[in-house]
């Protein structure tokens, strides 16, 4: 929820024209039908779904019948997921409490005065607070001088009872992300963005302390609702350090073939047509089309993007990557936005605070 660019939210209105992933034009619906009838059979009859026979008689009955039951994707519940995975961490730090004595703490550094931003350290507060973690929270102003912010992190890299530590992103424009990740202690690194911990991530036979949360919660999701990974085709949308390069590179650790799709790919839409699995973190509303997916595909919508809407007290509501009206009916399981991956992202970090104060503890 970056820059409120408020943009249409109907999937049929491209949203940035000049990205050579958007599509060049949509007809909602017809590409995505094409592709639904090349995978029939004929158990069902047109009978059996009264409300389908107008529609069915123009073309071929037995097949548009078929077609929605077959072609309803599962949604894949980000939220329900984080729920129960919440739980199963409140359950840990209580028996890590009753055992050592020791509780996790989370130390999260806010930097300027984003309401996005602030709004998720709110939420990550609140989360540690129901699952028995102590948060710690510091506001360093806007105008700040990054030494001063350094020096914030240097307390918390010192701080025993602070097991991980994060600085929400993005910064402000004046300060070096790099320099600012890299003062982050390796060890409470619990966004996983320190280089160590990424190189650690993209070579073979070495274990990086902590991986980055959000593409962590894609693969959470895809191991707790039993979708095969291994010898599968996957495509990450998107090569965000925080994201989509991450994500890749986690995919490629579950031993999927892992193809990247990014601003400069040609003929995106036929690389992603091969997909099993397909990971969008490219921020752009409703860019990836049904008529893009393989049928059956899996799909992982890690975008959220702001759409204008009067209706909603917030005067805006928040929408995918990917199509989702149109994902639903051509893939298997589709992540729903909102309620698909974010809420996995703070699970996933209360899951790597936890890892962190095991681990210095030495509990198992
Ligand atoms: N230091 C970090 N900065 C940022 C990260 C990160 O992992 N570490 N990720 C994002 C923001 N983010 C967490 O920080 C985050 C984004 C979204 C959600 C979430 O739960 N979204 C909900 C919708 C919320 C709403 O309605 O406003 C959803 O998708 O269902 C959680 C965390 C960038 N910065």
């Amino acid at each position: 929820m970056a820059s409120m660019t408020m943009i249409p939210a109907d999937c049929s209105s491209s949203t940035a024209a000049t990205t050579r992933l958007l599509p060049m034009s949509c007809h909602k619906g017809k590409a995505l039908h094409f592709s639904r009838w090349v995978s029939l059979s004929n158990r069902l009859t047109a009978s059996s779904f009264p409300s389908l026979s107008f529609k069915a008689r123009a073309s071929s009955p037995l097949i548009s019948a078929k077609i929605v039951i077959e072609n309803a994707a599962k949604v894949i519940d980000g939220k329900e997921v984080a729920k129960q995975i919440r739980k199963e961490i409140a359950v840990e730090i209580s028996r890590m409490k009753d055992a050592i004595g020791v509780v996790p703490g989370l130390a999260v550094i806010l930097v300027g005065d984003r309401k996005d931003s602030a709004t998720y350290v709110c939420n990550k507060k609140k989360a540690c607070e129901a699952v028995g973690i102590n948060s710690f929270e510091v506001h360093v102003p806007e105008n700040s001088t990054e030494q001063e912010l350094l020096d914030s992190i240097s307390k918390f890299n010192e701080d025993p009872s602070v097991h991980g530590i994060l600085v929400q992103l993005p910064l402000p424009s004046h300060m070096n992300e790099e320099k600012i990740l890299n003062a982050v202690g390796i060890e409470k690194d619990v966004d996983g963005f320190h280089p160590l911990n990424i190189g650690r991530l993209a070579m073979r036979g070495r274990e990086p302390l902590f991986v980055p949360c959000t593409p962590k919660g894609c693969i959470e999701l895809l191991h707790r609702y039993g979708i095969e990974i291994k010898g599968k085709r996957a495509v990450v949308i998107g090569r965000s350090n925080i994201v989509g390069m991450p994500a890749a590179l986690l995919l490629q650790r579950e031993d999927a073939t892992v193809t990247i799709v990014h601003s400069r790919t040609k003929n995106p839409e036929d690389i992603i047509k091969q997909a099993d699995i397909v990971i969008s973190a490219v921020g752009q509303a409703n860019m990836v089309r049904g008529s893009w997916l393989k049928p059956g595909a899996v799909v992982i919508d890690v975008g959220i993007n702001p759409v204008e809407d009067a209706e909603s007290p917030r005067g805006y509501r928040l929408i995918g990557d990917v199509c989702y009206e149109e994902a639903i009916e051509v893939a298997s399981a589709v992540t729903p936005v909102p309620g698909g991956v974010g809420p996995m992202t703070i699970a996933m970090l209360l899951s790597n605070t936890l890892s962190s104060a095991k681990r210095v503890h030495n509990f198992r």
